[in-house]
Formats: structure tokens, C-alpha cells, sequence
């Protein structure tokens, strides 16, 4: 018998029968998932497995060969139109000598909600304010985004998803060249957004922590291999489908510097 709560839910985000193609190359393919609203869902899988094409598809930027994208309901156009995607990009993405502060960060979080003339209003101010007092960079707020260090920066694009009154999160490597003290900041702040409803996928190679605050994990390689909880999802077995070898076996010792 359903669960009458979550048989009605609309899904943060619901992907059918997804096939994109870059010429030759498959990189996802037919691929269907569906997220709940206020889960964290990890996602996995190797370089070229297509996990950017996954995000870039749910943010509407690569036109899927077949198959759909539904975000709250709807389509990827509408929802980018109406802020419900918001992406924290790999730190390599990012030009960090840009002149633009954490604040103008968070702002442009508020642009799709301006008027032609980016007037920014009072709504928009608290807004920001609230979204960098959330992932505590008040302090920091007049700081060119360079200056910041690497868990900072993480947080005040997240402090740009939340002045969007995105739906969901997006995160690239979110843990890529951050701190384990970092990690467990950003960790917290994502477990509370998803308390509060917010969605959030997290692309990441750190499959150490994943079980400590993830709902769930996909395991993609081009298709979905499988989307279960992290636990399950990362049994060996299924590392070694998703990986191709045994990465438990295989996995480095760590070492001081990473521990940290
Ligand atoms: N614009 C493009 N044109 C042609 N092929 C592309 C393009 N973007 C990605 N690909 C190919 O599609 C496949 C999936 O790439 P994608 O970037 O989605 O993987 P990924 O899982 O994000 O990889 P990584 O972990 O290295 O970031 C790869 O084979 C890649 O070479």
C-alpha cells in the first residue's frame, strides 16, 4: 500500500527514458530517475560516465536526444526560467580573479527574478543577506570570491542557490580540494537545506562519506547501474560494475595531509 504522504508528492525531479548524444559519443542512455523533494542523492560513477551531461540536462543546457526532464513538475525551460535549479560548479570551472564578491555572488542568484534594468529591490537585498547568513559568510560578504578558501567558496555558491529559492541543488565535486572541517560545514548545511525541503544532487568521488548524510546514490555509467541507498549502492559488487575494478580493494591508503 503507498505511503498516502509521498504517493502525491510531486518529485523534485523526474527523468524518463533520457538518451543524449554528442555525435558518435553516448553519453547517457536512457536514462530514468526519480528524487523525492528534501533528498540528498549522491551521484557516482567514473570520468566520462555522465554525470556533467546528467546535470547539464536537468539544468536545461544540453538538449536531450530523447526522454525527458521534469524539475517540480516542470519542464527544464520553465523551470530555469523560474530559478528551481541552482548549480555549484567544480572549482576548475570557476574564474576565481574575477572582481566580483561573495555578496555579488549570492546576488546573481536574484538576476532571473530582476527587471531588464537588474534593479536590485529591498526583497532581493534580504534575501541575499538571509542566504549568507545561512551558510555563515556574513563576515566575509565585501570579499572578492578569490580571497575566499576553498570550503568558503563551495558555500557561497550554495548561498546563491538558496537566494534563488532554487528547488534543487546541483553540486560538482563539492568536496574537490576542501578540508574534512569544510566538508562537514558544507555536509550540515546541505542536511539542513534538505530538511527544509530543498533537493540536492552531489557528484562526487568521495565515496567514503557518502552514507553519513546521503539519502541515496545512483551509480551511473551512461545508464543508471543502480539507485538504491548508499549502502547498498556501494556493496562492492556494485563499485566493481560502475568502476570496472574493484575500488575497495584498490583504494589508496590515505594519507596525512588528507585526513586533516
Ligand atoms: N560537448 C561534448 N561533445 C562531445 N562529447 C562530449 C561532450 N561533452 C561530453 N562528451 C563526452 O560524453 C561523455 C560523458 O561526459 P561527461 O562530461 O558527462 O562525463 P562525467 O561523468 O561528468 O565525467 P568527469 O567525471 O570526467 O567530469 C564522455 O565520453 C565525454 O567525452
Amino acid at each position: 500500500m503507498p505511503n498516502p504522504d509521498t504517493a502525491q508528492q510531486v518529485p523534485a525531479l523526474d527523468i524518463s527514458g533520457l538518451t543524449v548524444r554528442y555525435g558518435p559519443v553516448t553519453a547517457l542512455d536512457d536514462v530514468s530517475m526519480t528524487v523525492r523533494p528534501g533528498r540528498i542523492c549522491g551521484m557516482i560513477g567514473m570520468n566520462g560516465s555522465g554525470k556533467s551531461t546528467l546535470f547539464k540536462s536537468i539544468m536545461g543546457l544540453v538538449r536531450p536526444t530523447s526522454g525527458r526532464v521534469t524539475i517540480a513538475g516542470h519542464s527544464t525551460s520553465r523551470a530555469r526560467a523560474r530559478g528551481l535549479v541552482s548549480y555549484v560548479p567544480q572549482a576548475e570551472d570557476v574564474d576565481w580573479q574575477f572582481p566580483i564578491s561573495v555578496r555579488e555572488v549570492a546576488m546573481t542568484g536574484r538576476y532571473g527574478r530582476q527587471n531588464l534594468f537588474r534593479r536590485i529591490t529591498a526583497r532581493d537585498n534580504e534575501a541575499v543577506d538571509a542566504a549568507l547568513a545561512q551558510v555563515g559568510l556574513t563576515d566575509l560578504a565585501d570579499r572578492q570570491i578569490g580571497r575566499l578558501s576553498g570550503g568558503q567558496r563551495k558555500r557561497a555558491f550554495v548561498a546563491r542557490g538558496i537566494a534563488q529559492g532554487a528547488e534543487i541543488l546541483l553540486l560538482d565535486e563539492p568536496f574537490a580540494g576542501v578540508d574534512k572541517r569544510s566538508e562537514a560545514t558544507i555536509i550540515d548545511l546541505l542536511t539542513d537545506l534538505a530538511s527544509h525541503g530543498r533537493t540536492v544532487l552531489i557528484s562526487t568521488h568521495d565515496l567514503s562519506t557518502l552514507p553519513s548524510f546521503a539519502d541515496e546514490a545512483v551509480l551511473l555509467m551512461q545508464r543508471v547501474l543502480v539507485h538504491d541507498t548508499p549502502q547498498e549502492a556501494l556493496r562492492p559488487e556494485n563499485l566493481a560494475l560502475a568502476f570496472g575494478v574493484d575500488v575497495t580493494e584498490r583504494r589508496a591508503p590515505r594519507t596525512d595531509a588528507e585526513v586533516g
